[in-house]
């Protein structure tokens, strides 16, 4: 009997790494023309199979044979560091449902964030009577990011500490800036890249014991006065951080270490994606003057209704112009970032079963890496398309409404 056939895989990266670098969205169409809408390349020693929009559903759509999450935790740098089991996963995922969707609990923390807020943007920006020359946008959109989530998790007093609001908004882009590389070790085996990155993180630089260590200090001391304001603080159903704390107690001793990993576990999961929505919003808002007025006039009509100076959801809810230009810059942008050498390519797969075969007949073998190839599912790498930030508007359509031409925040099981 025939072998089904293998997804083809093309010339090797390496022979075209320059064109691959410098304009990865022609090289990938180019790619795409030829070889269909299911490719292979050679990357630096290892296959990887790339997906455009007609097949992407089926890996979405088969999460038992495609695991988003053990890709997730293989790449992302806390598992070299953390070695946590999958209960410390699945806990703080429970706890990510529980506490944040927008029909649970989130409710609770709308106006700590609009507290939060206010504090950064009085403190980074400012009045703005005349011009003003941010010269970071990237660390502003962190620091916003990260008091709100301090604000949250420790709670409201801490969204004052400096230090602390640093370290959640630094920590991902500074472990992240120490792990980026290419796995040129590959080529001799692909263990190397491996042991090299826990290398990096671990002993070569002092940026994760730093930040390790002042969260776990602080966390000692928040502990230490709970225990002396347990009267006080009455009601904690509400508290990220009490949940965080039982996850980490056993037989009444709270496991600090453990706490310090899920903090920091959480800091990954929550301020860099959001930051960086935030900063390209901020990006496309700029360069486009033309959405300046209607945008204006939408917020303020609903800030005139506001009545405690708080908005509550359903005032954002109202707010459907913003949230349509959201949207289209999550499309053009998320969720790799058109910033990064691998713009295009994200939501990094791998299959765990012994073949996955695709509708047309193709198959990728176990532990093969596949891609999706954002821009294509988007259409944002088409001729002729446009940012059109208004596209959304009346079509029923929220920012947060997943769908098969819509990825940012993934797709199928463990969509965000
Ligand atoms: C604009 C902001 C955000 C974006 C674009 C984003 C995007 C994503 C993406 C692409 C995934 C992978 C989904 C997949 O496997 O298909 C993900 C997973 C996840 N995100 Fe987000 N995220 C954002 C904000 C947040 C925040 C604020 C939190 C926490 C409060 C969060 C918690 C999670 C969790 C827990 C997962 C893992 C879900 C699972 O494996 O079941 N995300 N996110």
């Amino acid at each position: 009997m025939n072998e089904p056939p293998l997804v083809p895989y093309s010339f090797p990266i390496i022979g075209h790494t320059k064109e691959y670098f410098t304009n990865t969205e022609s090289f990938l169409t180019t790619c795409r023309k030829q070889y269909g809408e299911i490719f292979s390349l050679y990357v630096f020693g290892e296959i990887i199979t790339i997906i455009g929009k007609e097949h992407s559903f089926e890996i979405t759509k088969n999460h038992n044979d495609f695991n988003f999450f053990e890709a997730f935790r293989e790449t992302l740098p806390t598992d070299s560091l953390l070695r946590r089991p999958i209960t410390f996963n699945i806990n703080l995922i429970k706890l990510v449902n529980d506490r944040f969707s927008s029909t649970g609990r989130y409710i609770t923390y709308m106006n700590k964030i609009q507290d939060a807020l206010k504090i950064s943007i009085d403190k980074y920006i400012g009045e703005c009577i005349g011009q003003k020359y941010i010269k970071s946008l990237d660390n502003v959109a962190s620091q916003l990011v990260a008091r709100n989530i301090v604000s949250i998790v420790l709670g409201e007093k801490f969204s004052y500490d400096d230090e602390i609001v640093n370290t959640f908004a630094n920590l991902t882009t500074e472990i992240t800036g120490l792990v980026h590389f290419p796995p040129i070790l590959n080529f001799i085996h692909k263990s190397l890249h491996r042991s090299l990155l826990i290398f990096r993180l671990k002993y070569a630089s002092n940026v994760y014991p730093k930040h390790r260590n002042l969260l776990f200090n602080k966390l000692s001391l928040i502990i230490k006065q709970r225990e002396h304001e347990k009267k006080e603080l009455g009601d904690t159903s509400a508290d990220i951080l009490q949940m965080f704390i039982d996850f980490s107690t056993k037989d009444d001793i709270v496991d600090l270490q453990e706490l310090t990993d899920y903090i920091v576990e959480f800091i990954f999961i929550s301020v860099q994606a959001t930051s960086n929505a935030l900063r390209y919003t901020l990006y496309e808002y700029g360069s486009h003057p033309e959405y300046w007025k209607e945008l204006l006039e939408e917020n303020e009509m609903i800030s005139n209704i506001v009545k405690d100076g708080y908005f509550d959801l359903k005032d954002i809810d109202k707010m459907v112009k913003l949230d349509s230009f959201i949207k289209e810059t999550l499309r053009y942008w998320m969720p790799c970032g058109k910033d990064h050498n691998i713009a295009k390519l994200g939501l990094q797969h791998k299959t765990i079963s012994d073949y996955f075969t695709f509708s047309n007949g193709y198959q990728v073998p176990k532990g093969r890496n596949v891609y999706l190839y954002v821009s294509n599912i988007h259409e944002t790498d088409q001729i002729g398309s446009t940012f059109n930030g208004f596209r959304y508007v009346g079509k029923n359509s929220p920012a947060t409404r997943l769908g098969d031409d819509f990825v940012p925040f993934g797709r199928g099981r463990h969509a965000c």
